[in-house]
C-alpha cells in the first residue's frame, strides 16, 4: 500500500470502530456505572476491593453496551424515521444488523464471563437479566404498545445497582432493592421530562410515549407524582435501613429539594420546554451526586470525621453543663 492508501485504510478502520462505539449509546453508560458504584460502596461499607470494582464496572459496561446494541438493531425502523436518531450506525447504513448482532453477542459473552469468573454468578446472571429485560420487555413488548413503557421498562436501568451489590456480597438485600427502587422511581421524571421536549419525534413514528398519548399536563402531573415518591424513598437508606448516615441524608435533602422545585415548576407550566429541559438535565446531575453521596458517606474517613465531631460536641456540651 502506498502512503495515501495506508492513511485511508486507517481512517476507514477508525470510522468502523467509531460506528460500533456509537451502537452502544455510550453517553448513558457512565451514569449506569455510577449507580453500580454507589451500590458497591454501601455494600462494602466503604472498603471496595479495587480489582472487583474494575471487573464489575467493565462487566457492567459490556452488558449495557450489548443491550443498547440489540435495541439499535430492533428499533432501526423507527430510528430511521426520527431526526434525532436517523444518524445512528444502523439506520444510516454504516453497520449491518447481522454484524451488530455478532458484536452484541460478543459483548454479552465477555460481560458474563468477566462477572462470573471474577465477581460471582449472581452478578453475572443479573447483568444478563438486564439485557433480556431491556430488549424483550422494554424494547419488544412495551415501547411501541403502552405509555407505561418506561415505567415498567425502567426496571432494566435499575438492574446495574443490583449487579453492584451482588458483586460485593454474592446476594441481594433490602438495601440493594431500595437503591433499585430509587433508580426505578427516578426514571419516569428523567425520561418524561425529555419526552416533553421531543414529543413530536415519537408521535411521528407512533411510539405511545406519555406526552404523545396523554398530553403535557398529565405528563407533568405524573412527573410530579413520581418525584414525590422518589424523594422519600432516598431516605429509606437512612431509616429504617441504617445503610447510610447523615452526610448522605444532607446531600439527599438538598438534591431532593431542588428536584421537587423543578418538578413543581414544570407542573405549573407543563408546556414550557425550558422547564422540561432543566428538569431533564438536573435529573442526570441528581443521580450522579446522590450516588456520589452514597460513596462518600460510606468511606471510613467520613465515619472517623463524624465520630471526632460527635465526641468534640459531647465534650463541649459536658463542659458547659459542668461549668454551670
Ligand atoms: C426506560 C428507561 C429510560 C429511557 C427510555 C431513557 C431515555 C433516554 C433518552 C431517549 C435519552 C436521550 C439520549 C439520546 O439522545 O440518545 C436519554 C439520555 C440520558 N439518559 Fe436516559 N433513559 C432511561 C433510563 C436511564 C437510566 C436508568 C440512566 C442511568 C442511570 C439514564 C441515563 C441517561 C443519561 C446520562 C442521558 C444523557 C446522555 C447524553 O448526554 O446525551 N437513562 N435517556
Ligand atoms: C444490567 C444491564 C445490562 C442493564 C441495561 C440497562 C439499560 C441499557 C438501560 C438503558 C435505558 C435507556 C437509556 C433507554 C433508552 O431508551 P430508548 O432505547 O427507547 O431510547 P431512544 O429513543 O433514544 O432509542
Amino acid at each position: 500500500m502506498i502512503g495515501a492508501d495506508v492513511s485511508r485504510h486507517h481512517q476507514n478502520f477508525l470510522q468502523v470502530v467509531h460506528s460500533y462505539y456509537q451502537l452502544t449509546k455510550p453517553r448513558i453508560i457512565p451514569l449506569l456505572l455510577i449507580t453500580t458504584a454507589g451500590s458497591m460502596w454501601i455494600a462494602a461499607e466503604g472498603r471496595v476491593d479495587p480489582k472487583l470494582l474494575v471487573v464489575t464496572l467493565v462487566g457492567g459496561t459490556f452488558a449495557a453496551a450489548a443491550a443498547q446494541t440489540v435495541n439499535c438493531i430492533y428499533d432501526r425502523d423507527i430510528d430511521y424515521a426520527m431526526e434525532r436518531t436517523r444518524h445512528r450506525p444502523i439506520p444510516s447504513g454504516r453497520v449491518q444488523s447481522h454484524h451488530a448482532l455478532i458484536f452484541a453477542i460478543a459483548l454479552a459473552a465477555i460481560s458474563f464471563s468477566l462477572l462470573a469468573v471474577f465477581a460471582n454468578l449472581l452478578a453475572a446472571l443479573l447483568a444478563m437479566s438486564g439485557i433480556v429485560f431491556y430488549v424483550a420487555i422494554y424494547t419488544h413488548f412495551l415501547k411501541r404498545h403502552t405509555p407505561q413503557n418506561i415505567v415498567i421498562g425502567g426496571a432494566a436501568g435499575a438492574i446495574p445497582a443490583l449487579v453492584g451489590w451482588a458483586a460485593v456480597t454474592g446476594s441481594l438485600s433490602w438495601t440493594a432493592w431500595t437503591i433499585f427502587a430509587i433508580v426505578f422511581l427516578w426514571t419516569p421524571p428523567h425520561f418524561w421530562a425529555l419526552a416533553l421536549m421531543i414529543r413530536e419525534d415519537y408521535a411521528k413514528v407512533g411510539v405511545p410515549m406519555l406526552p404523545v398519548v396523554a398530553g403535557d399536563e398529565t405528563t407533568a402531573q405524573q412527573i410530579w407524582f413520581y418525584t414525590l415518591i422518589l424523594i422519600p424513598a432516598t431516605f429509606l437508606l437512612i431509616y429504617p435501613l441504617q445503610s447510610c448516615g447523615l452526610l448522605y441524608g444532607a446531600i439527599a435533602l438538598i438534591l431532593g429539594s431542588i428536584f421537587v422545585r423543578k418538578a413543581w415548576l414544570l407542573w405549573q407550566n407543563p408546556t414550557c420546554k425550558i422547564q422540561a429541559r432543566s428538569l431533564f438535565l438536573y435529573s442526570i446531575l441528581y443521580m450522579m451526586l446522590l450516588c456520589a453521596g452514597m460513596v462518600v458517606d460510606s468511606l471510613p474517613f467520613t465515619h472517623q470525621v463524624a465520630n471526632a465531631l460527635a465526641s468534640s460536641l459531647n465534650t463541649i456540651i459536658s463542659t458547659i453543663l459542668i461549668s454551670r
